[in-house]
């Protein structure tokens, strides 16, 4: 992974695109021809010329010199567009892979750099920057390759015919690249600048859309909302700023760059007027130095690519690189669903520790319950058990063995983690369902959606169980989307299972059913609760006290209410809580 960090963006590019690699011979192989038949009308037409001055009179000769020229003219065009579409076809299918990559990279790095990471962020770098790329594999590869043969064949073909001829023609092209390459200079740097502030935009509108309820609700315009219309604005002026800072380089750029008979005419006719040119050759170059004129602006409209090419590589590659959450590939064979946290301290930032020094043991088929006030660190406890970030030190193990010897997948297949806010994604309520065991029949589904209390207000709905939920479930309450996340669960059949504040969203009259469901869920399974209810956790067999990142008591409800003022406290607080309702 470092290599591929320390690698030119161009090899990093290329080692992306190895699968491909036959393909993309291929299409430089076609490109090339496209430009071998690219020359041969301009040898035509010199033959034409020195065919003229020399007085033939042979009109079939001029004839097939013409469909000579036509046939280079039809190859180029054929190769051409052969080539381009054997280049976008392999360019296209790396960047699938890459996006591949990129999605499969995010469901092994840690749940911490994920939050952190603005969602604008991660749209903007898998869509936008391997989109970016895209014309750098499909055109650079080929049609640079091809567009700097071109020149650089017919330089050699007019340094055959007239040395003094052929460095003339090239003087307007050095001093045009001379100009393009000064103006070019602050071009990374500037483009650097140009992706911050797309990206800043990017999650500016990401943020402004997520928020939109709010912004309703006060009567907020998209103009007040200062972030958004701020980096809406720095955005154009930004780029306004550049486009003029450029003009004056890139103007001289176009004016010079193409002139090549500016020194070539001139000095030509001098020559010849001397007797050291003959006319035919005189005539011959002037034609071969305008052909040098395309292809060499067209490699330059590749230079935008180059220039960009190493942001939008660092980019991909620092998603690529992240650092992953440290777990083996071999699966192992777990004794049981038994869970133990051994001298456990975490930090989210590598900075704040939010949990200190915490050991718990946890025996299989029994039901666990956290509790304590907010912020203590209750849900930090569980994600670490669920894996969703690995411990700062110590350990915690599953059925023996340490998380981080159990490959991700296998942590996955063994717990269920439901919040209070699990994630619906915009599609049917059964695909939703679905997503606890893919393999799962309708009728397994709507059995599901029965026992966690969903089937009534499902089958109300205009499409039943193929109704879709909108984006992240906005067509359905807060207590539905938990019913629903709840059967998910019910049928992912997991052996421990973890219920982070699960029922918080769901009306007193849905809840019995709902207690019900639960209970028929983590029947003999490893049950870890937490609940602010604590009227909905006095059963359980060990009711661990969490405060301030640490383990203050556990014990059972009885013991913990002799024993714990603070859960005493709790206690008496939820239940006067009740009294009041
Ligand atoms: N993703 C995060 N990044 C940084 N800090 C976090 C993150 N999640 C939680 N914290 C911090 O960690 C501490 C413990 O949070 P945690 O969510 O575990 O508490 P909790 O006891 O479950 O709270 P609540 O009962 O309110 O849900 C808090 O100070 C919180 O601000």
């Amino acid at each position: 992974m470092k290599e591929e960090k320390k690698a030119s963006p161009i090899s990093v590019l290329l080692g992306w695109g190895k699968p491909y690699h036959g393909k993309f011979i291929g299409s430089v192989v076609l490109a090339v021809l496209g430009v071998a038949c690219q020359m041969v009308p301009y040898f035509c037409v010199a033959h034409i010329v020195t065919m003229m001055l020399d007085g033939e009179q042979d009109f079939s000769r001029y004839v097939t010199a013409c469909m000579v020229a036509l046939c280079g003219y039809l190859g180029k065009v054929l190769f051409s567009s052969l080539s381009t579409t054997v280049s976008h076809t392999a360019a296209y299918y790396t960047l699938r892979d890459i996006r591949w990559r990129l999605t499969g990279k995010l469901a092994r790095v840690p749940m911490g750099t994920i939050l952190d990471t603005p969602s604008g962020q991660y749209k903007t770098t898998i869509v936008d920057r391997v989109e970016g790329m895209e014309s750098t594999f499909a055109h650079l590869i080929p049609e640079m390759t091809a567009n700097i043969l071109v020149p650089l064949v017919i330089v050699v073909y007019l340094f055959i015919m007239d040395w003094r001829m052929a460095l003339l023609s090239l003087v307007t092209l050095v001093v045009g690249l001379a100009v393009m390459s000064v103006g070019m200079m602050s071009y990374p740097k500037k483009w650097e600048g140009a992706v911050k502030a797309g990206k800043d935009m990017a999650n500016a509108i990401v943020e402004y859309i997520g928020g939109i309820e709010v912004v309703k609700a006060f009567s907020q315009s998209a103009g007040s909302y200062k972030k958004y219309s701020d980096a809406v604005n720095y955005n154009a002026n930004y780029y306004v700023e550049w486009m003029r800072e450029n003009q004056k380089t890139m103007s001289a750029y176009n004016a010079i760059l193409p002139s090549v008979l500016i020194c070539v005419l001139p000095c030509g006719f001098a020559f010849w007027l001397s007797g050291s040119l003959e006319l035919s050759a005189f005539l011959s170059i002037v034609i071969f130095s305008l052909g040098l004129v395309g292809p060499i602006m067209s490699v330059f409209t590749f230079t935008d690519d180059l220039a960009v090419l190493g942001t939008n590589v660092e980019e991909i590659s620092q998603l690529l690189n992240a650092e992953e959450l440290d777990h083996k590939d071999t699966p192992v064979n777990l004794a049981d669903t038994s869970i133990g946290l051994d001298h456990v301290s975490f930090s989210y930032d590598g900075e704040t520790e939010v949990l200190h020094d915490v050991s718990l043991s946890i025996q299989p088929g029994t039901m666990t319950a956290l509790v304590g006030p907010s912020g203590s660190g209750k849900s930090t406890v569980a994600k670490l058990i669920a894996g969703y970030w690995d411990v700062t030190s110590g350990s915690i193990t599953l059925g023996g063995h340490e998380l981080k010897e159990i490959p991700l997948s296998e942590i996955a297949a063994q717990i269920s983690y439901v919040s209070q806010d699990n994630y619906l994604f915009n599609r049917s309520i059964r695909e939703n369902i679905r997503m606890g065991r893919p393999d799962a029949t309708d009728a397994e589904v709507e059995q599901a959606a029965k026992q966690s209390g969903c089937d009534t207000f499902i089958r109300k709905l205009d499409q039943g169980y193929d109704t879709v939920v909108g984006s992240a479930g906005s067509h359905l309450s807060g207590g539905e989307r938990q019913r629903i996340a709840i059967a998910r669960a019910m049928l992912k059949d997991a052996p421990v299972v973890i219920l982070d504040e699960a029922t918080a969203y769901i009306d007193p009259e849905n809840e019995a059913v709902v207690q019900k469901a639960i209970s028929a869920l983590t029947v003999g399974k490893t049950l870890i609760v937490i609940a602010h209810r604590l009227s909905t956790i006095i059963g359980a067999d060990n009711i661990v006290v969490v405060k301030d990142g640490t383990i203050h008591a556990q014990g059972t409800h009885d013991k913990l209410l002799e024993t714990c003022p603070l859960y005493r406290d709790m206690w008496q607080a939820h239940i006067g809580a009740n009294d009041q309702m």
